[in-house]
Parts: structure tokens; sequence; C-alpha cells
């Protein structure tokens, strides 16, 4: 769904946003290192001897490469932005900008805390907490958040990740029949000059009748592979309507209801980051938000790349892969529905290392033809309703 070359425009008449509420952080833990016995005191000279020697020559190697992949990730930020601020005339040159970066890595060391931040992790079955409570509260906080014990089968996730990685092997000219009319960049996007090493195919409007087959039969998948991607997307369709009604519940607006109604969109994309040694430290999908209401994502659950930006501080922090759970992303609608309460989380996904990247994403969109708007318990006298509409 994501053509991160053209942000979709948002048809918002008026919004208004809540005061920012405090962030919160899940304090990391601190590991203390277990002391070993040498079995032969004898050699503890020589060994500290070349264990030191071992320590420096450790040392300088990773100092060497971690300004090489800083050099790089600055590089790449200034290209990206440089894309962003065009507008606005954004001129930071390269070494003000390393600069500055000192400043803000010295102005956080020693501060364990800072180092440690990320977006919250909700455990589903955790009945010591109020779950819907918890829910509103990282959507209100972050806009994103890790779900762990969430109810789709994780043998299932793991299948869906290798049909993932084979269709996406598939070639070029077979990937291009993916293909969706109406509403347009709904198909296979190809490698553009905006994100040049992403690639994604997609199954649009997920419940509508024949969607599935329309999309397999597009690009040939085989009867497993289709079973497979059937039992995943409706999984994870539940998990969504579930999520809708604790958010109803969470904000008093009544649990049973289904906020995902029958004639929403929901859009299953299967993403691939074809990255290479020449691609580390430079972004593989550029900062947006998403247009729906909200996002289920699997994201690699070995590589690295996903980064959320925390809308307290502005700082970009690493949403590191926990396997066996699911990235929630609120988007642009749900903003507009909870009347600003939501934060639509910024994020981005940088190349982190030299292999291919690969991330599942079911998206809420939105109602195919009703506007959305703010229900009037989440509008009072003061604000002013804000509305969407799907074009
Ligand atoms: O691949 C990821 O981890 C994130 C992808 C994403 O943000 C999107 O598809 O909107
Ligand atoms: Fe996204």
């Amino acid at each position: 769904m994501q053509d991160f070359s053209s942000p979709i425009p948002l048809n918002v008449r008026k919004i208004s946003l809540r005061r920012e509420s405090e962030a919160f952080v899940i304090p990391g833990m601190v590991h203390l290192l277990g002391r070993r016995e040498n079995p032969n005191p004898h050699s503890t000279i020589v060994e500290f001897g070349v264990a030191a020697r071992i320590i420096f020559v450790s040392i300088i190697v990773i100092q060497a490469a971690n300004s090489t992949i800083k050099a790089n990730a600055v590089h790449a930020q200034m290209t990206q932005t440089k894309f962003y601020n065009s507008k606005t005339k954004f001129k930071r040159d390269y070494h003000s900008l390393l600069q500055q970066k000192k400043i803000r890595k010295k102005r956080n060391r020693g501060s364990l805390y800072m180092a440690m931040k990320s977006v919250p992790v909700i455990d589903m079955q955790d009945l010591s907490i109020n779950l819907p409570e918890k829910i509103v509260k990282a959507c209100e906080e972050w806009g994103c958040f890790r779900l762990v014990n969430h109810g789709v089968p994780i043998e299932l996730m793991s299948e869906m990740k290798a049909v993932t990685r084979t269709l996406m092997d598939l070639p070029m000219e077979i990937k291009q029949k993916n293909y969706h009319p109406e509403p347009a960049g709904k198909g296979y996007t190809p490698p553009n000059m905006a994100s040049p090493y992403f690639e994604g195919l997609s199954l649009y409007d997920l419940t509508s009748p024949g969607a599935v087959h329309g999309f397999c039969s597009q690009i040939d998948v085989s009867p497993y592979q289709r079973e497979v991607l059937n039992k995943y997307a409706f999984a994870v369709y539940d998990l969504a309507q579930l999520l809708g009604s604790k958010l109803m519940e969470g904000l008093g607006l009544g649990g049973t209801d289904q906020l995902f109604k029958d004639d929403w969109a929901f859009q299953l994309k299967m993403n691939k980051y074809n990255y290479g040694p020449e691609t580390v430290g430079l972004t593989g999908a550029v900062m947006h938000s998403d247009p729906g209401f909200l996002t289920i994502l699997q994201d690699d659950e070995i590589v690295n790349g996903l980064e959320a930006v925390d809308k307290i501080t502005g700082e970009l922090v690493s949403v590191d892969p926990i396997p066996g759970s699911l990235v929630v992303n609120v988007g642009d609608v749900a903003t507009v529905w909870s009347n600003g309460r939501f934060c639509n989380v910024k994020h981005r996904v940088q190349c982190y290392e030299p292999t291919i990247r690969i991330s599942i994403a079911l998206f809420v969109l939105a109602p195919k033809y009703e506007k959305v708007e703010a229900p009037p318990q989440l509008v009072d006298s003061t604000t002013l309703a804000a509305t969407f509409l799907s074009t």
C-alpha cells in the first residue's frame, strides 16, 4: 500500500490536537557479567596480556566500523532531510549535522534510560494489566507498540514469512502482474527513486469476494502458498478487529461494537528490502506515517531497521525485533477519528546490515465510501471534530 515516493494527501478539514501527554519508557535491563573461574591460575598473566591486546584491537576495529556507519547514516539522513524539507530550504552541511550528532550523544551519555528507550510492549495475555487502557495509552503516547501473545500462531507467521520470501523472488515480469486498477498504487510497488531498495506485492481489499483469488491468479501463487496467505491474512484481520474493540472499550465507547465495519478496506502488503554492503546506513523506506487507521506489521525478526519518532523529543528510536511479536502503527485516519488523541507515528526503515529484509503489513485503511468522523464522545465544546474522507 505504501508508495513511499508519494505521500497520500489527507482530506482533513479541521483537526484539533489535545495537549501532548508525557512519554513513557520501558526501562531496559542491566546485565551483570558473571565471573568465571580460571582453571589454570599460572596462566593468568599471559591470558591477561593476550586479552588486553584483543580488547585493544577490537576497540580500534569497532570504532572504525562505527564511524563508517555513522558517516553513511548522516549522509543518508541529509539526503532524506533534503528530500522532505526542500520547501523550507533546509541547509545544514554535512559537518554541522555530524557536530549535532556528537553533541546529542554527549548529552545522552551516562543516561542508560535514554539509550534503552523504545516503544511499549503489550502482552495481550497479561491478566494483571487493563488491556484496553494500555492500548489506548500506547496509541496516545507513541502511536507505535509491540504486541506479544497476540494469538496469531508463531508457525503461521514463519510460514507466511517464507511464502513472502519466495513470492518476492519471482521474476520482475511476474511481480509486475500484481495490479489493481482502482484506487491507484494498490498493486506491485517496484523500487523507485525515493526508495530504490524497496519493493512490495499488494493484496488490496482483502475482505471483498474474490480478492485473495484475484491476487493469487495474477502471480501464479501455488495452492499451498495461497492457503498460508489466506490463513495468515485472516488471523491478522481477526487481531485487528480485536484491537478495534479494545480501543472502543478503552475510550469508553462500548467494547462490543465493531469499529472496522464491513465496508472498510484492508490491504495485505509483502515487503522486501534489497540490502547489500553498499546500502548499509542508507534508507530502505523513507520517513512517513501510515495513511490508514492502523497497521499490523510482522517485521523481520532478525534484520533490524524499523525506527519510530518519539513525539515528545522528536528523536528516532529503534523498534528492535522481538521474534514472534507484531508491531502496531497508528495511522492518519486514527488520528482524525480520535480527534487528535492518537499519534500517527512517523517511522522509517534503515539499512543496518547487508542482508535481505522481509516484512508483512496488514493495513486497516478506512471505509471505502463513508467518511470517518470523531465519535461525539471524543469531541467536547472546546474542540472541533476532524473529518477524513477516502478519495
Ligand atoms: O518494513 C517495515 O518494517 C515497515 C514498513 C512500513 O512502514 C510500511 O509498509 O508502511
Ligand atoms: Fe509504514
